[in-house]
Formats: C-alpha cells, structure tokens, sequence
C-alpha cells in the first residue's frame, strides 16, 4: 500500500456487532486523485469520515506519510494536513464568506498577513464565490456553498483533501468549475480523496477509481479501467440489488 495515505482492513461499527465497514483497503499516492463510487448504502461516506477521524474505528490501520493515524482527533488530523469537506451543508450562515475560509485557516491564525492572503487565494480559486466574500454566507445559493466550503478546506494549506460527495445539488456549470479546480489543485501537488455519486465526472479527473459494495472492496483500478468496465460493475450492484443484498 501507499506510503502516503494506506488504508487497511478498516473496520467501522456506528452500533456493536453491525459493522458498515467489514475491512476495506485503500491506498493513494501522494499528488493522487482517488474517487470512491459504489451504490447507496455502500460505505463511502463513511470511509472518508474514518479517514477524517469522525467514525468509530473498531479494526484495521491507517497510515499517513508512514504514520499511524487512526484514532487521531480530527484537530489533530488537520494538523497533520488531512482537511476534510463533509457532505452536509457545514457553511456558517451569519458569518460572512471571509471569515467562513478564515475558520480554516484556525491552526494558523497568528499568521495573520499570511491568512489573509490566502483566504484572498484561495476565494480566487473560485470566481462564483469572489464578488460575495463580504456577504452573508447564508444568502449564497447552496452550489456557491459548496464552493466555500472546498475553498475553506484549502485554507491551510492541507496535504490531503477528502471530499464527500462535492457536487451534490450543484448546477452543471458549478460541477464543471469544481471539477477544473480540482484538476488544478491535483496538478499542483495536493492529493484527494472523494466520494462521487456522479460517477462519470470522478472516472474523468481521477487516476485511481475505488468501487465499494456492502462495506467490502468491489473492485478497484485506474480510471480508465474501471470506466470501461462500468456496464458490467453497475450490473453487479443492481444484481445485488434484486437479490435483496443491497439497500
Ligand atoms: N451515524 C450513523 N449511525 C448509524 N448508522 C449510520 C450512520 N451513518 C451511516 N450509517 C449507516 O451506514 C451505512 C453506510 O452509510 P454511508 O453513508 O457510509 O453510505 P454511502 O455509500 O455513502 O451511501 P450514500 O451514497 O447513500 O450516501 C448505511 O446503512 C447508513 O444507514
């Protein structure tokens, strides 16, 4: 496995006995871009918040840059340089857009010069979100939401960037400028991990495509491995599906 993030026979039980994750590996290089796809239900959430030290762990190890990190807080993880974007609208309505990124600056907060050009960096990374910086986040549509909360985990400068299901309820023209700044982003040296349910958008900027169902490895590959095999994946979930196997 990877030396930069390695995941291995994780292990996640949110009740005793009922684990969601029954041993799942992963790996990502460092400068990566993994997507995990699979069907409701899979797991993939809850892989990323295990990574991001929010599921109970009960078995398996993870690594980051050789170190054991599981068990780690999630403060501690964002120390580290592990910056996780949640699913969940997580924007802060009556604050303004400007100290919503600051908040993700928050380990670095004495560098106050220094913070405050990189939250101007980083609102540039995203044009949609630049005019409404002095705003109410609140009164930004939830795709511009969206795009501050990325734009607020990129705040510190992190290593790592796992995002849960980023284009969720964000307009075609929103996906597309996500997209091109996450290719960006890749391109200059930062690594992400994200949970896709557009599928064919992750299996276009991805290198490395995990397929997760019921908590175990489907299968996984390189992109274009598994985009060419994804008639014959798909028809699998939906086999499991008809059997009753799948939520
Ligand atoms: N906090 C929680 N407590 C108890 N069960 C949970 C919790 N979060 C998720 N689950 C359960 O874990 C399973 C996997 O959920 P998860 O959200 O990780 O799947 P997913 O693959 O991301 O699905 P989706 O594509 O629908 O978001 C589901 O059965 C879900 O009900």
């Amino acid at each position: 496995m990877s030396g930069f993030l390695a995941v291995d026979g994780l292990r996640v039980a949110y009740e005793r006995d009922i684990e969601i994750l029954r041993g799942v590996d992963l790996g990502i290089e460092a400068g990566g871009l993994a997507a995990i796809i699979g069907p409701n239900g899979a797991g993939k959430s809850t892989l990323l918040k295990a990574v991001a030290g929010l599921a109970p762990v009960v078995g398996g190890t993870t690594t980051f840059l050789g170190a054991r990190i599981d068990g780690l807080s999630p403060p501690a993880l964002r120390r580290l340089g592990i910056a996780f974007v949640a699913q969940e609208d997580s924007v802060f309505p009556e604050m303004s857009v400007r100290e919503n990124l600051r908040l993700g600056g928050w380990v670095r907060r004495k560098e106050r010069a220094w913070l405050d050009r990189r939250i101007e960096e980083c609102a540039a990374l995203f044009p949609a979100i630049v005019p409404h910086l002095d705003r109410r986040a609140g009164l930004l549509s939830g795709g511009q939401r969206k795009l501050v909360e990325v734009a607020r985990g990129l705040v510190a400068e992190p290593k790592l960037l796992l995002l849960d299901e980023p284009t969720a309820g964000l307009s075609p023209a929103m996906v597309r400028e996500l997209y091109r700044q996450l290719a960006r982003l890749k391109q200059a040296g930062i690594s992400i991990l994200l949970v896709e349910q557009n599928v064919r958008e992750a299996l276009e900027v991805a290198d490395h495509v995990y397929v997760l169902a019921m908590g175990l490895n489907d299968v996984d590959g390189p992109a274009r491995e598994i985009s060419r095999r994804l008639p014959e994946i798909v028809q699998g979930w939906l086999g499991r599906k008809m059997s009753g196997l799948v939520a």
